[in-house]
């Protein structure tokens, strides 16, 4: 009989290291920033849960309203990006603060990723890269679109849709299937994701083309002016056959059930190095009864991701 071959995690299929070096090349080796959400703004504010929220998590931060740090970004590892630029993810990073006991997810304004595997999100990256004449070589794109087309379901979202006009005028996805677990044990397998109050706020062609490439952060000062901007944090509830191992797959959200979890109320900006200096992440930094999809090649490996960016930033 042949001995089955050693289960290989499937974090180590690719070094992070790899991915990170990647992701800083393709922006430019920008220093201190990001190797992606290079370009963001760092606010504060409140989580008030539902009343039904504690019977899908026994979380504490489902229990009382907490305190949150939280930063809106622009994809990428590139600070100087325009706001205006259509196929880039927005990005929505909180923190759920109790003491030594922080909740941390990181949305986007996409339900999906743009690779399934560290493989094809490594590969996708060396495959846009420029080459020696400083341009990007459209046969490889083209070879590794055609190899991996559930790679180009995030950019053909985004560009389906108008540039949101605010971050707090458009949806945020968790992208990766997250497992709430009450107290009395029942587990439930969940999407999250944040609607904001304001609705879908897309800028036209003609409104786009009179903007300047950054008035994300301008815009935010004018809202919160006036008041918190406020977000329903919701959990959309898993069927039979919804798959948790695919962050470039969606479920189909019109026909599932939704539990609103609780209002996110941002309130104010606040300095940068606040966010800066965190050292939480999504994927260490879950409490009991919230729990990232064991199956997704995509989750694990993001925690030594973000470590290896942070501490490059830091130099
Ligand atoms: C699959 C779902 C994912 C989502 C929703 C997501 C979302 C985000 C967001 C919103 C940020 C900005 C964080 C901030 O503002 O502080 C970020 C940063 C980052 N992401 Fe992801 N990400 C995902 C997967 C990945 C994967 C698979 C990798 C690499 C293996 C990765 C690498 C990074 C890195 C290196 C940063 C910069 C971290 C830092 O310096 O703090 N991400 N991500």
């Amino acid at each position: 009989q042949t001995p089955a071959a050693p289960a290989q995690p499937a974090a180590a299929e690719v070094d992070p290291q790899a991915i990170v070096d990647l992701q800083f090349a393709i922006a430019g080796n920008h220093k201190k920033v990001r190797a992606s959400g290079a370009k963001g703004v760092c606010v504060k504010g409140e989580f008030t849960p539902s009343a039904e929220a504690a019977s899908l998590s026994k979380a504490p931060h489902f229990a009382k309203p907490v305190p949150m740090t939280a930063r809106f970004s622009m994809g990428g590892g590139n600070p100087n990006i325009s706001d205006k630029t259509k196929p880039t993810t927005r990005g929505f990073a909180m923190e759920f603060e109790i003491a030594n006991d922080p909740m941390v997810f990181y949305f986007i304004s996409a339900p999906v990723f743009g690779a399934r595997t560290p493989r094809q999100l490594h590969d996708g990256i060396s495959a846009r890269l420029p080459g020696p004449d400083g341009k990007p070589d459209a046969e490889k794109i083209k070879a590794f679109v055609a190899a991996n087309p559930e790679t180009t379901r995030q950019a053909a979202w985004l560009n389906a849709r108008p540039v949101p006009a605010s971050f707090g005028g458009v949806n945020y996805w968790g992208v990766q299937a997250f497992t709430l677990t009450n107290a009395a044990g029942k587990p439930t397998i969940t999407k999250l994701k944040a609607i904001p109050t304001a609705g879908q706020l897309g800028l036209s062609d003609d409104e786009l083309k009179a903007k300047p490439d950054s008035f994300y952060a301008d815009e935010l000062t004018e809202r919160l002016g006036k008041g918190p901007m406020t977000f329903d944090f919701v959990a959309i509830l898993g069927e039979p056959g919804d798959p948790t191992n695919d962050s470039t797959a969606m479920w189909p959200e019109d026909n599932r059930k939704t539990v609103k979890l609780g209002t996110i109320a941002i309130s104010a900006i606040q300095a940068n190095t606040i966010c800066d200096e965190k050292p939480t992440d999504p994927v260490a930094n879950l409490p009991q009864g919230v729990a990232g999809p064991a199956d997704d090649p995509m989750f694990e490996i993001r925690s030594p991701a973000y470590a290896i960016s942070r501490g490059k930033r830091a130099q």
